[in-house]
């Protein structure tokens, strides 16, 4: 085993912290919260309270300002136990930061605070019925009318749509501009026209509130636009890194889990009067699945390096996100075969995680875009 060199005691102590918080307060109650297809709001202000959301904004803002690794930490457990209903990862790495980079003062002081201790639950609304990969091509739009815009459109696939207070819409404000007329405007839940659709039944990730958000004549406060007018396409291209290396660290963190159930259940179980464990077979494909999640490890491992000194680059996030999300495909899937029939049955955690990682190639930008974006840097100049 190659030991992980990135977190200090600190960072171990906090794990610990949270991996008891969630077998506590979350893993006993995530079935049922898969039938009901959300987790309660009352696990994001616990988890508030413990300083698991949000941990890198700023003291002025209500945060401790701790290093990316806390939030790597909290994200790293709950993909670890499996518990992919919590949207923390989201509201943490990606909503938060939008706010606190491209927000003015006025919303920093207004929003943060509350997403620190869980009262705020947000999102973030790209995609659309007809507009997913290809996010210039977004029809939401939004109209500056003295000192409010009037929002128009809809949204789906929206991850904490139903639980969100607060969501990030990514709208044009000039359409004649592609790239350059999409802004970033922040929406108060619970505005007039703003509806929230129905919760949507997906193969996987069951008890993780993803909704169609409908947007008919929202009046939306000028000083709700994040940073500049026509900025937003920029601030997203600036921000999605870090989201494609988290999709990457919780991809990792779930296959190595899946991993070490496998290794447990190989060693009980027993046919033709041997353990699973002494067939050849399961031998060499565990020996291939230890050795490819090494290898993934140190390549996400250093992605964290580089991301910390704000080195990692569009395209190594890229590859992070689709390799390690292939990987984790492959490998959640040779664990499940090593489980016999037992691995497709929803008690056994190894069943959960083969339907919990197929989306995993899809969001966050599509494998097949993260290749597109690895080519192009490739072949410039
Ligand atoms: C569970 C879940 C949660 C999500 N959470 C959010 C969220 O919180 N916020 C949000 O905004 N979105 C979210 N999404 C949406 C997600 O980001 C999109 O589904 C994804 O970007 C793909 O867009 P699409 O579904 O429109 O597929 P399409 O863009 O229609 O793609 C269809 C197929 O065509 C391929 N394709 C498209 N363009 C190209 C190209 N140029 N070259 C090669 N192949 C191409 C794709 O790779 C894919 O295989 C979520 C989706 C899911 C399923």
């Amino acid at each position: 085993m190659i030991p992980r060199t990135l977190f200090s005691s600190d960072h171990e102590a906090f794990r610990d912290t949270v991996r008891r918080f969630l077998e506590n307060e979350a893993v006993p109650h995530h079935e049922r919260w898969e039938e009901e297809g959300q987790v309660p709001r009352e696990l994001w202000r616990k988890a508030g309270e413990q300083g698991f959301l949000c941990p890198m904004v700023s003291e002025a803002y209500g945060g401790i300002g701790a290093d990316f690794l806390y939030s790597v930490v909290v994200s790293e457990e709950v993909s670890r136990a499996g518990l992919t209903g919590i949207g923390w990862g989201l509201h943490t790495e990606i909503v938060a930061p939008y706010i606190e980079h491209y927000g003015s003062e006025a919303l920093k002081q207004k929003y943060l605070p509350k997403m620190v201790t869980g009262e705020l639950i947000g999102a973030i609304a790209m995609s659309e019925p007809g507009a997913g990969s290809d996010l210039q091509g977004v029809k939401t739009n939004a109209v500056k009318q003295g000192d409010h815009y009037i929002l128009n459109g809809s949204k789906t696939f929206i991850t904490n749509g139903q639980n969100a207070d607060i969501v990030i819409v990514v709208a044009k404000t000039d359409p004649e501009k592609g790239a350059k007329g999409i802004s970033l405007l922040l929406v108060d839940a619970g505005t007039p026209g703003f509806e929230k659709g129905k919760n949507l039944k997906k193969v996987g990730m069951k008890a993780q509130d993803t909704s169609e958000l409908f947007f008919q004549d929202v009046k939306v406060p000028a000083e709700n636009l994040i940073g500049e007018e026509g900025m937003g396409f920029i601030y997203l291209m600036q921000e999605l890194p870090q989201e494609r290396l988290g999709i990457a660290i919780n991809g990792l963190a779930m296959a190595e889990s899946a991993f070490e159930h496998t290794l447990n259940y190989v060693k009980e179980r027993t046919a033709f009067g041997r353990r699973v464990a002494d067939f050849q077979n399961t031998q060499f494909k565990l020996a291939e699945m230890h050795t490819r999640l090494e290898v993934a490890r140190a390549y996400v491992d250093r992605c964290l390096e580089l991301h910390l000194k704000k080195e990692l680059d569009v395209p190594t996030a890229a590859g992070a996100k689709y390799y390690v999300s292939d990987l984790q495909c492959e490998i959640v899937d040779e664990c499940v075969q090593l489980h016999g029939g037992y691995g497709y049955m929803w008690e056994y955690p190894v069943a959960r995680m083969f339907a919990d990682s197929r989306v995993q190639r899809i969001y966050g930008g599509t494998n097949e875009i993260m290749k597109t974006i690895i080519s192009r840097a490739l072949l410039a100049g």
